[in-house]
């Protein structure tokens, strides 16, 4: 049974001039995304439990101390996949022999805890690209392809350092499903940096906010996003993901029915889901209102009864709540963004009984 401590990294000494002091726990399983402005500090995080920056600290994985006073294992024993900005491919070897590296050219056999060749050929979209040197992938391709050799070398824990960030817009929107389709199939913990919260929101499970060499705040993603005394909550453009699940699809008007903890979502969709299929869902904060009464007619597809857990003011003009989904607001959060004159006039108090409208909800597969 894995636990929240699965993963326990505190770091603290000086890089050069700069101060780090990072500590966190994480799950081991599922995306740990590492989010802070650029030189906060992330990759040397990465660095540290790689084993490839040496500082005073500890950090356990899966049980396995890596570092604590009296132990630092070299990297090579750490049993990390490491994927960086830019693909590191051997040129000289084709797709397959870069993927079979960490095992001598060769497929092991299936087996138990093993990722398999098969399998990641498979979740990466590498099939037809086998027989191909390197210089002749695109971006794309080769970071998938470097995604999967990091995968083949069966890591205990794998890191990925902006994995998207060197790639165009369109390139990286391609390689995102891949990442949705590792994370539900594999069973390896990842640390994902990034510095785009656009990447958190689809792909997290668990968020570590680092600021200036330290951490300000780690959990779970939804925890995180609607921590109002956070500053992620309180940016203009602070969303919630939702985890949801098909619950059915309306033919005729080409929309999906999605269940999440407490409400169901009606989103246009582009094709009938499987029922099951489960999907993440972004919630803007500028794109949920609040009424008193449910309304009588309204273009707003999603109408839910909610209650305010929270809200904190912003600025002069508005403030921020924290929703819980259902008629007892204990389902699912949201954020909502409203002025404080809609506050004062229609008398809202923490504990109030609302509907929910949200204008617009946007889906990214899982
Ligand atoms: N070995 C080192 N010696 C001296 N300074 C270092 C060393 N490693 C990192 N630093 C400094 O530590 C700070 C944090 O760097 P780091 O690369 O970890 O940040 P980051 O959050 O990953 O940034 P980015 O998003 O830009 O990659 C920077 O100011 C960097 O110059």
């Amino acid at each position: 049974m894995s636990s929240r401590a699965d993963i326990e990294v505190a770091f603290k000494g000086q890089l050069g001039g700069f101060p780090l002091d990072a500590r966190f726990a994480a799950p081991g399983h599922g995306i740990t995304a590492l989010f802070g402005p650029s030189g906060c500090g992330k990759t040397s995080v990465l660095r540290c439990i790689a084993g490839l920056q040496r500082l005073n600290g500890t950090c356990r994985v899966g049980g396995e101390i890596w570092q604590d006073e009296n132990t630092f294992l070299p990297p090579h024993k750490r049993r990390v996949g490491y994927v960086f900005q830019e693909a590191s491919l051997f040129p000289h070897m084709s797709v397959r022999s870069n993927l079979l590296y960490s095992s001598h050219g060769k497929v092991l056999p299936p087996a138990e805890g093993r990722v398999g060749f098969d399998e990641v050929i498979d979740l990466l979209g590498l099939e037809h690209l086998m027989a191909r040197a390197p210089q002749h992938l695109s971006g794309g391709e080769r970071q998938r392809v470097a995604i999967g050799r990091a995968l083949l070398s069966q890591p205990r824990l794998l890191l990925m350092d902006e994995p998207l960030s060197a790639l165009d817009r369109q390139t990286r929107d391609e390689i995102l499903p891949f990442l949705e389709r590792l994370h539900e199939a594999l069973a390896i913990p990842v640390l994902y940096v990034t510095h785009d919260l656009f990447e958190v929101e689809r792909l997290a499970d668990e968020l570590v906010l680092m600021r200036a060499g330290g951490v300000i705040a780690s959990g779970p993603l939804g925890a995180i996003q609607s921590d109002t005394s956070l500053p992620l909550a309180l940016q203009r453009e602070a969303a919630v993901s939702l985890d949801a699940v098909v619950k059915g699809f309306d033919e005729q008007y080409g929309l999906l029915k999605l269940d999440v903890l407490g409400a169901v979502f009606l989103v246009p969709g582009r094709q009938r889901l499987e029922a099951g299929t489960r999907l993440r869902l972004r919630v803007g904060a500028g794109d949920v209102s609040i009424a008193l009464e449910k309304p009588a007619a309204t273009s707003i597809l999603n109408v839910l009864p909610a209650r305010i857990r929270s809200a904190r003011t912003v600025d002069e003009r508005e403030m921020i709540l924290v929703l819980g989904l259902g008629e007892d607001g204990a389902g699912d959060g949201l954020l909502a963004r409203i002025t404080r004159r809609s506050w004062d006039v229609l008398g809202l108090s923490e504990g109030t009984a609302i509907h929910a409208q949200v204008k617009s909800a946007s889906l990214a597969s899982r």
